[in-house]
């Protein structure tokens, strides 16, 4: 496989000599930069360094851009899609969606988006926006299973319909092997010590974790998963409110051969981290960036972590959660202080 330095995104034009234009919106996807939340880690007496990787840099703000450019390029690599006669379809929680949907948008594609009902309102919301056709499924019928039949049902309604399946596509760990990875490495001189990642489907720790093993077999890789759903652990699937990871199921893309742990956390520990990361670091990002920081900070306090660098994924930004139970008491208040005018 062709090995890449990272997509260099921004940089790459202010390197540029001269003009400092982006030719399109794909040309901005990769490069985020890194964090270390020194705040944070003083407040609680970490002598570990915590560093996180912003993606809401990317375009679209979230870590799925990469995936969603990779999985489109690499289908038109391999002739099976082009501009004006495929139709893009898949199931999505949202950020995989959004990405595709711009990425659709600038190539020429339509893009039929399939989700679950009643939940992930601002992404809905985002995706009409962008133009997508959103296929609302009932959760309640038959999980997420009736949500992969509708993508089939659409295969057999119309003509050249292509799915994007993150779950199985090996092009979405391929994005995070040759961009996310080497970037982290970069980045960090090669320091990274243990590397955090919630698994949502799998392509961001298999990809970077691949990558990161592959500079040096002794960075450990640490899977972050809800703790109401933990099926990698070996527990029940069940309904959890971390937007974007754990699916419920272990995707065909993870890789756990070379996961060292997973540990757990719990829609409320990933919401109060979310809180302190925006009232702490400043930095608005979102549900399940706060589970990737407490996660850090459980393995943070082991003994063995003095002085080592753990190096995780802020994978959205905070706005997309708006409308979610994030925001739900300052909302409240919000309403609340408008109604008294
Ligand atoms: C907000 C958010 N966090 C984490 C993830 C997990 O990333 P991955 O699918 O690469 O495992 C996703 C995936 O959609 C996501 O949307």
């Amino acid at each position: 496989m062709e090995m890449q330095e990272g997509r260099k995104g921004i940089p790459s034009l202010l390197s540029s000599q001269g003009e400092c234009i982006a030719s399109n919106i794909t040309q901005l996807i990769g490069w985020t930069p890194l964090i270390e939340l020194k705040n944070i880690a003083k407040k609680d007496g970490i002598s570990a360094r915590l560093v996180g990787k912003i993606e809401p840099y990317q375009p679209l703000s979230s870590v799925k851009d990469r995936s969603a450019l990779r999985l489109i390029e690499d289908a038109e690599e391999r002739g099976l899609i082009s501009p004006g006669i495929t139709t893009l379809a898949g199931v999505t929680s949202g950020n995989l969606g959004i990405g595709v949907a711009f990425v659709a948008a600038q190539k020429g594609y339509k893009f039929i988006a399939v989700m679950p009902a009643k939940l992930l309102i601002d992404k809905q919301i985002l995706l009409r926006y962008l133009g997508v056709e959103v296929i609302l499924v009932d959760p309640a019928l038959n999980g997420f299973k009736g949500l992969l039949d509708r993508v089939e049902q659409l295969k057999k309604d119309m003509a050249n319909v292509f799915v994007i399946d993150q779950f199985t596509n090996p092009a979405n760990p391929d994005a995070h092997f040759r961009w996310t990875g080497p970037e982290i490495w970069k980045d960090t001189v090669g320091k990274v010590d243990i590397f955090v990642a919630a698994s949502g489907s799998g392509g961001t720790i298999t990809g970077v974790g691949r990558y990161l093993k592959m500079k040096n077999p002794y960075i450990k890789l640490i899977c972050v998963e809800p703790a109401e759903s933990a099926v990698i652990s070996g527990g029940e699937p069940a309904f959890h409110n971390i937007q974007g990871i754990g699916p419920g199921f272990i995707p065909e893309i993870l890789d756990r051969s070379q996961i060292d742990e997973v540990v757990t956390v719990t829609t409320q520990e990933a919401m109060d981290m979310a809180r302190r990361l925006a009232r702490e670091e400043g930095l608005l990002v979102g549900i399940s960036s706060g589970a990737n920081a407490a996660a850090c900070l459980k393995v943070a306090a082991r003994e063995e972590n003095k002085g080592k660098m753990i190096v995780t994924m802020f994978p959205s930004g905070g706005e997309r959660y708006l409308n979610s139970e994030l925001f739900a008491q300052v909302k409240e208040e919000c309403i609340d202080i408008n109604n008294t005018f």
